[in-house]
């Protein structure tokens, strides 16, 4: 038995691309927002200056939706900024540091890859939400952790939102929300599609959203 709490997040938990411009990034984001439970931005290439201006060019965006901004791997620019979260994985410093000096209800969201016990760690130092992954080949990430399905399914994990990450198509999405997966974080699935838009779309109905 999987009970689901009714308040729970639920969707598209969708992660930008590493484009490098500025304005074709805002272009290719606010086409999917709407279809988006949660945005992070990640942008594993551009440097402190450029993913700053990305920042604050998508935030106006994301409250104007009304879609949580979350920010990968950076805690302090997420709080310098006023983001609505940031999401830490192994080698992204403590997660009590970030819990300590973000403001009360940011979401901290955590990689926990394909161990449990890493979510209970996570959440006792701070973490609101724990991700998992890879569950399926990666394009961006190849060489990504394999995590399995049981890890969704297991009732003895702790009571936030559960992420499932990597390689997840809207083929494939449903089974992982069968499983126990609150949200569904993907990036090339919906930005490499030839239609974005409708792509994310198919993410939202996987869960009869
Ligand atoms: C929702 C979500 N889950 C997992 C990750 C991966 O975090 P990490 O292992 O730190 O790898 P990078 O994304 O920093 O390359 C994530 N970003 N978001
Ligand atoms: C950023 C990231 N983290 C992963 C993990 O397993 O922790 S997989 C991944 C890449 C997700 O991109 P795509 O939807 O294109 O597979
Ligand atoms: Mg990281």
């Amino acid at each position: 038995m999987n009970a689901r709490p009714p308040d729970r997040p639920r969707g598209l938990y969708l992660l930008t691309p590493d484009e490098p411009d500025t304005a074709q990034l805002l272009a290719r984001v606010a086409p999917v927002l709407p279809h988006a439970t949660w945005l992070q931005y990640r942008n594993k290439r551009a440097d402190a200056g450029v993913r700053r201006a990305q920042l604050v060019a998508l935030l106006p965006l994301c409250r104007a939706m009304g879609v949580p901004l979350i920010v990968n791997d950076d805690w302090r620019l997420a709080a310098e900024l006023g983001a609505d979260g940031a999401h830490l994985g192994e080698d992204d410093g403590a997660l009590a540091d970030a819990r300590a000096a973000m403001p009360p209800g940011t979401l901290l969201g955590a990689s926990c890859y394909d161990d449990a016990a890493n979510a209970h760690r996570a959440v006792d130092a701070g973490a609101s939400y724990i991700a998992f992954g890879a569950f399926f080949p990666s394009p961006t990430k190849p060489a990504a952790r394999i995590a399995t399905k049981a890890l969704l399914r297991d009732a003895s994990l702790p009571p936030v939102p559960r992420v499932a990450i990597g390689g997840i198509t809207p083929d494939n999405a449903r089974q992982l929300v069968a499983a126990g997966a609150d949200l569904v974080a993907v990036i090339s699935g919906v930005f490499d599609a030839r239609h974005p838009a409708s792509a994310a779309r198919a993410y939202r109905a996987a869960f009869d959203l």
